[in-house]
């Protein structure tokens, strides 16, 4: 048996941590923040889109992905919630952009003054299917305006972080990746990891 990074007293897991995920774009940035500061591999599936509040629903995700892969998994799942619309479309906004387009999305907004929005992350981690996930939440507060810059990845387009005349999408990627839900979210997943020293079984030898 070999031990991965192995840094002494921490859990010994059964194999590495997976990050499963449908969405490429997703992946990408987690890579990007994450770097090499936790090992990973990824499983690109497609995890039910859930109904609740958005802790619950990353946990959840992350059980049905335990289920799946065996071992340790990691997952998040992502909401834009508008303020005026009481944090909807919330966790439902997957459904809303493809349904609705940017320019929609926008025209929600057109009766409220109130275009403030913020983005949230909510990753989970559990160390196997039979474990209780952890959840770490990373939130930006941002406002909504007509899409502006690439619209290749989700609603970057249309929402403007605070303190930024930017959207998202208009960002260099590496600056998105400073003040992101994503990446608040990601450096609580890493203290996670620095302070809990998990070590992984591969069966290498
Ligand atoms: O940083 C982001 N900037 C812009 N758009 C984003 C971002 N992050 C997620 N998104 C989009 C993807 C999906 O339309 C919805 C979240 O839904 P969500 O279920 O979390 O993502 P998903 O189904 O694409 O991937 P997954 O397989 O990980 O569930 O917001
Ligand atoms: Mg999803």
């Amino acid at each position: 048996m070999a031990l991965l990074g192995a840094r002494g007293s921490g859990l010994v897991l059964p194999k590495p941590v997976t990050f499963v995920t449908g969405n490429a774009k997703k992946l990408e940035e987690v890579r990007a923040i994450l770097g090499s500061s936790i090992p990973f591999q990824s499983l690109r599936l497609d995890l039910p889109e859930l109904q609740g509040e958005p802790e619950e629903i990353s946990k959840e995700k992350a059980k049905l992905a335990a289920l799946q892969v065996n071992g340790p998994v990691i997952v998040e799942d992502t909401c834009l919630c508008f303020n005026a619309l009481k944090g909807l479309p919330g966790p439902y906004i997957k459904w809303f952009l493809q349904k609705l387009g940017h320019e929609g999305l926008y025209n929600l907004l057109m009766a409220y003054e109130d275009k403030s929005a913020y983005a949230l992350c909510s990753f989970s981690f559990a160390t196997g299917p039979s474990v209780e996930p952890i959840t770490f939440l990373g939130k930006t507060p941002g406002k909504i305006v007509p899409a502006r810059g690439p619209t290749d990845f989700g609603w970057d387009a249309m929402f403007q972080p605070d303190g930024y005349d930017q959207t998202y999408a208009e960002m260099p990627k590496e600056e998105k990746n400073k003040i992101s839900h994503r990446s608040r979210a990601l450096a609580l997943v890493k203290s996670h990891f620095a302070e809990a020293e998990y070590t992984f079984q591969t069966n290498s030898l």
